[in-house]
């Protein structure tokens, strides 16, 4: 090992303190998001730079614009924010690029909903029995924290985070198939597509709007998630287990994200 005062020793302490306190980051996220910043330095696309005591002013009556500031500087150095700094000394903070993807679109829809799926505190707790899976890994960390519930069947029965969910979905997923879809020519041929984990159905309504000839799409999920799922047209939803089995299709589409520890790295 390097001599106890050495640079690398040095920085190596430095590193790991940075790494056992990132958790900062991802929870200054969610307070941006909550107190609605985004939105706020958008301003229909202006996205003129405002002190933290402006968009305190603009998101809420009172609080401390200090404690706001610390939380911009932090974003600002994970390039969230652009940080700028007026006549040597006050700070104004518009967004980059990053910070762009929470601002709510015209459908509705950004980001900003899967920072806080991400967070809820049903996540939250499970996230200190990650050495559990490596020592009983026969229950997901997210069931042995949630009383026996599996995340989807907890969100299955829980309103909020049902809707918190397919919001996140929507909000990821509506760019990300606008993309496939301007380069895919997988789905000629196809006149009945089942989605399977399709959610709120956005990936069934994108593809048959740019496909016609797919006449029929069928949007599988669990029963509680397509319970809640829009009237889409030319969309069915159907409620079941993709374990036991899924309906009858020409064609499967599946757009899933793998996860740490979840029984969708099964699929
Ligand atoms: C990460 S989301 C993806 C949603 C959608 N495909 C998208 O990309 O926007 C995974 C989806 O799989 C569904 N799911 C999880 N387990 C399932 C199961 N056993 N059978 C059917 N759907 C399931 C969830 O309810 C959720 O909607």
């Amino acid at each position: 090992m390097a001599d106890e005062t050495s640079e690398t020793r040095n920085n190596a302490r430095l590193a790991i303190l940075e790494l056992a306190n990132m958790i900062s980051v991802p929870m200054s996220l969610n307070a941006i998001v909550r107190l609605n910043v985004p939105d706020t330095l958008w301003q229909s696309g202006s996205n003129i730079p405002l002190s933290a005591s402006e968009i305190l002013a603009r998101v809420q009556s009172t609080g401390d614009a200090e404690n706001l500031q610390r939380i911009l500087r932090m974003l600002t150095s994970y390039d969230v924010f652009t940080e700028h700094v007026i006549n040597g000394s006050e700070r104004k903070y518009s967004l980059t690029e990053v910070g762009k993807t929470l601002v709510t679109d015209q459908e509705g829809l950004s980001y900003a909903p899967y920072v806080l799926q991400h967070h809820q505190d049903a996540l939250m707790r499970s996230w200190p029995l990650v050495h559990e899976a490596v020592i009983d890994p026969t229950v997901e960390p997210f069931v042995k924290a949630n009383g026996g519930e599996s995340a989807y069947g907890y969100y299955g029965e829980n309103h909020e985070m049902n809707e918190l969910m397919q919001k996140a979905m929507s909000g990821v997923s509506v760019p990300f198939m606008k993309a496939i879809l301007d380069g895919y020519d997988g789905f000629d041929g196809v006149s009945r597509l089942v989605d399977v984990g399709g959610s709120a159905g956005d990936c069934l309504r994108m593809i048959l709007q740019k496909h016609p000839h797919v006449k029929e799409g069928i949007n599988f999920d669990l029963p509680e998630v397509v319970a809640k799922a829009p009237v889409i047209s030319g969309v069915k939803h159907v409620g079941g287990d993709m374990f036991k089995g899924i309906p009858v299709a020409d064609a499967i589409f599946m757009k899933v994200r793998r996860f740490l520890f979840s029984n969708l790295n099964d699929v």
